[in-house]
């Protein structure tokens, strides 16, 4: 009952009861490219209780739609296209929630602007996009603009406290679910997740369970050792579009993994697997000097991380520590326990640093936070995405599509050389 009350009141707290912030003078003023559906979850709700970010201007490609959706979210400022927008020497910072198959170029034309770029994952189509994108001068120059990949989960104080809670060399499998109940969000026919010419599909999509892998282990995957997926019926989809993913890994460490992912979820399937995060360790000799001679303490750890993706509104983290005292190099055992903890870390204290934050903060507005830190050029949590993440991101969902009967996600047809 508790549980359930604090849930409500950190909802309600993020939503619309946390005081709006009073802006600082110099608060950054972004640009948001396109009357995206995601805009006010992933930006505006955070930076309304932001002291230093402003939601400045919106920019659609009818002029139409980008003025409702300003009034409708409260921005001073529409443009009538992106272009224009990113002609305004006021903005600073540019929010990027176009579907994934222009991301690099408007990426690119914001950095040419001088724009920093909050750029809505996944990054780019493809690994040839990312190496375009993340290794071109306008990123690579020291005076660069930030450009952030916004995998906003790995901001999250439970995150920090997920991975603090793992020996990654000793992982031997790690596990990562995202199915999304689609069909009762709007996902449906003519959506951007399936259309190919837009770069979509699932492992695109939900490429939030290849990343936590990624992160689990702190290695990009060795190999994609298979790939099943489903793809939506013909139309949409141009039956190249996958909406479900079934694909297993292994690690330069040995250690294999699973991650599986489904826009199409039924209710119940989607609340049974959601957003899950496990790794299994295999069994580490750990010291223990109360032991006497002749004998050694082992431990097999299992950490499993439930909601990593929505973690404000609830979750929990697992830790299953099984332990084995035995002989000496591997002998008879003497005996053996299992210890269970639960954990949870909704601030940045609770997942041991010493900064300021609240509970009813979301992924979204620690990465906004992180994102503002580097802008201004001061120190953050050290959460960070860091460019070669990225390229390594987009370079594993290659190796799924490889692996799939599915071809990669087609590469943009605009020109970079033209920026
Ligand atoms: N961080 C998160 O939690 C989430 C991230 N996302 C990511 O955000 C991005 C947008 O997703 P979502 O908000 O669901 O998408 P929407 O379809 O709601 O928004 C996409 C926007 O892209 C613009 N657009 C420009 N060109 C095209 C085109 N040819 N066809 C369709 N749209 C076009 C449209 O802008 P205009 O207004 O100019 O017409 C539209 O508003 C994706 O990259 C997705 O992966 C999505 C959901 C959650
Ligand atoms: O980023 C996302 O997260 C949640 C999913 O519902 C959505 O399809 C995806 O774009």
């Amino acid at each position: 009952m508790a549980g359930l009350l604090s849930f409500v009141h950190r909802s309600w707290q993020n939503a619309v009861g946390a005081p709006k912030a009073i802006k600082a003078g110099d608060a950054i003023k972004v640009g948001v490219l396109g009357a995206a559906n995601i805009g006010p979850m992933a930006l505006f709700t955070p930076a309304r209780y932001h002291p230093e970010v402003i939601i400045y201007a919106v920019a659609a490609r009818d002029r139409k739609k980008a003025e409702a959706y300003a009034k409708k979210h409260g921005i001073p400022h529409v443009f009538s296209s992106y272009e224009d927008l990113l002609a305004s020497p006021l903005i600073e910072a540019v929010y990027i929630p176009l579907p994934n198959g222009l991301h690099l170029e408007w990426a690119l034309k914001a950095l040419q602007a001088g724009k920093h770029v909050l750029l809505e994952k996944p990054s780019v189509a493809n690994a040839a996009e990312a190496a375009l994108l993340f290794h071109h001068p306008l990123v690579t120059a020291p005076s660069a603009p930030v450009l952030l990949e916004a995998f906003h989960y790995r901001f999250h104080p439970a995150w920090l406290a997920f991975v603090a809670l793992l020996d990654r060399p000793n992982v031997a499998h790690a596990r990562a679910s995202l199915k999304v109940p689609g069909k009762h969000m709007g996902f449906g026919a003519g959506d951007i997740r399936f259309n190919y010419a837009l770069s979509g599909g699932a492992l695109l999509d939900l490429t939030y369970t290849m990343s936590v892998l990624r992160g689990i282990y702190g290695a990009a995957p060795t190999a994609c050792t298979s790939c099943e997926v489903d793809t939506m019926p013909s139309p949409p989809g141009d039956g190249l579009c996958d909406y479900k993913y079934d694909a297993t890994w292994t690690f330069p460490n040995g250690g294999t993994g699973e991650t599986h992912g489904n826009l199409q979820a039924g209710v119940l399937e989607s609340l049974g697997d959601f957003a899950n995060a496990e790794a299994v360790h295999r069994p580490v000799v750990v010291p223990d000097a109360a032991l006497p001679g002749g004998l050694e303490k082992v431990r097999t750890r299992r950490v499993a991380y439930t909601n990593y993706i929505g973690p404000a509104m609830w979750h929990r983290i697992d830790v299953e520590d099984r332990f084995v005292v035995r002989k000496r190099g591997g002998g008879e055992v003497v005996r053996e326990w299992t210890a269970k903890e639960s954990k949870k870390a909704y601030t940045l204290r609770d997942a041991g640093i010493d900064r300021p934050s609240e509970p009813y903060w979301w992924t979204y507005k620690y990465m906004l936070d992180e994102f503002v830190n580097r802008v201004r050029g001061r120190e953050g949590t050290g959460a960070w995405i860091e460019h070669e993440d990225s390229v390594e991101q987009a370079k594993t969902i290659d190796m799924a599509y490889a692996a799939s009967r599915l071809p990669l996600r087609q590469t943009t047809k605009f020109d970079p050389a033209s920026v």
